[in-house]
């Protein structure tokens, strides 16, 4: 490869890597090739195997990506944060809260305890600056089943009591909640009346709650799915989210659920065929009632979505690894590690690939284990990553416990 000396003096030469080097100087192509393209492609330009050219790219993206992380973005004067009424969750953002010019994503499962978070900022941003706020309001836009009004109603009471001094400014109608029933809805929405409603109605905070439900949706079903028809729509969207964020200095948060993909525990994941690695058998239903641990990570709801996810999983022989490689990258999952180590059983990737990674300036990912819930800021200019965060869901809102 012509440019990666260049690029990556460092880059270690052994078998794998100078045998994989022959075939992608044969074919042509450059480092931005292999970042970007997808390994079903750089399998046919090459001929070579997915996995060897999958270990190839980790070694690759290890020498790429910086082993000190970046220096953290100093807070300038004009910088707008909005406190999420927890001093623990604040610091886990970087100090102040959710800043503002940006895109922040809560990555997790269902019923972690995103929407809680996103519901508490849609108040949090109505207090004053004194108490962490903008006094500003906020969108709310649900593409799942609308804004939880009892919810939120009694997080609101439990903010006035808190803030007696404030509670002319708290109120429900603050939150303008939209609910999108579908794809088309919510493109439609982003695109023409959020601006609309941004400029006209002093919002400090958008919301979307969930991204990608829609795109799951819609486009889930399909076998492969594609990254390039995806990303169009998605990249379209969130430069629409950017650009209201700094050109009024508001928030946005969104939500993402993320895919959740599953295999058989102990290396059911048996079968690779080019870029395709295959679930092997669909699960009795006594083998579904025994992976049943997998409530810890699901929740109360982990009978129901197991099963029929996996089920849907195993009828379609889901591509477990093809979608959202760099995605998986960055969201720290190692695959090599886990391949290695068995540990191929639990396939938990954003629904949104490396296109979407590129938009969001923050990224926080709650996990939830039995009762133990926990967050964790992968990236942002303004808090260093991987400190732990334990929190509680409680009724007067998210409350960090204390860090692991
Ligand atoms: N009023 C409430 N008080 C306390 N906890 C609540 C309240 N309402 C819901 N919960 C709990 O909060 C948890 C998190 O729910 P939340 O809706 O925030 O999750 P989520 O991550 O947004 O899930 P999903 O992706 O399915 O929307 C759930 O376990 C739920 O039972």
């Amino acid at each position: 490869m012509t440019d990666l000396s260049r690029i990556c003096p460092s880059f270690p030469h052994n078998e794998l890597t100078n045998s994989i080097l022959s075939s992608t100087d044969a074919a042509n192509l450059t480092t931005g090739d292999l970042l970007t393209l997808s390994l079903d492609a750089l399998a046919k330009r090459t001929g070579r195997n997915v996995v060897d050219l999958r270990r190839f790219l980790d070694i690759l993206m290890r020498e790429l990506v910086p082993a000190t992380p970046a220096p953290l973005l100093e807070v300038t004067d004009g910088q707008g944060f909005i406190s999420t009424g927890d001093e623990l969750l604040d610091k886990a953002l970087g100090g102040r809260g959710l800043a503002t010019g940006c895109i922040t994503e809560f990555v997790g499962a269902s019923s972690v305890g995103k929407s809680h978070i996103l519901m508490q900022l849609c108040l949090s941003v109505q207090l004053s600056p004194v108490h962490g706020g903008l006094s500003r309001k906020a969108v709310y836009i649900s593409t799942e089943s609308g804004l939880e009004t009892r919810r939120l109603n009694q997080l609101l009471s439990h903010l006035r009591t808190k803030y007696p001094d404030e509670v002319s400014n708290l109120k429900s109608e603050n939150v303008l909640c939209i609910t999108c029933g579908d794809l088309e809805v919510q493109e439609h929405i982003i695109r023409y009346q959020l601006p609309f409603l941004v400029r006209t109605n002093n919002i400090g905070l958008i919301v979307v709650d969930s991204i990608a439900s829609h795109y799951r949706a819609e486009h889930g079903d399909e076998r492969k799915m594609s990254l390039h028809y995806r990303g169009n729509e998605l990249i379209q969207c969130a430069e629409i989210l950017r650009n209201l964020a700094v050109e009024c200095g508001c928030a946005v948060a969104v939500a993402n659920q993320i895919r959740d993909q599953f295999a058989k525990k102990n290396a059911t994941v048996d079968n690779h065929v080019g870029a395709a690695t295959f679930i092997s058998s669909q699960p009795s239903q006594e083998e579904t009632r025994l992976m049943n641990p997998f409530e810890e990570i699901f929740g109360e709801d982990a009978d129901v979505t197991l099963s029929a996810e996996f089920q849907r999983a195993a009828e379609s022989q889901i591509d477990i690894f093809d979608l959202d490689y760099q995605s998986r990258f960055f969201s720290g999952w190692d695959w090599l590690a886990a391949e290695s180590s068995g540990e191929v059983n639990d396939l938990k990737v954003p629904a949104l690939g490396l296109i979407w990674t590129n938009c969001v300036s923050q990224r926080a990912v709650l996990k939830r284990k039995a009762s133990k819930r926990t967050l964790e800021v992968v990236f942002s200019p303004y808090a260093p990553s991987g400190q732990v965060l334990d929190f509680e869901i409680r009724a007067d809102g998210v409350r960090g416990v204390g860090f692991v």
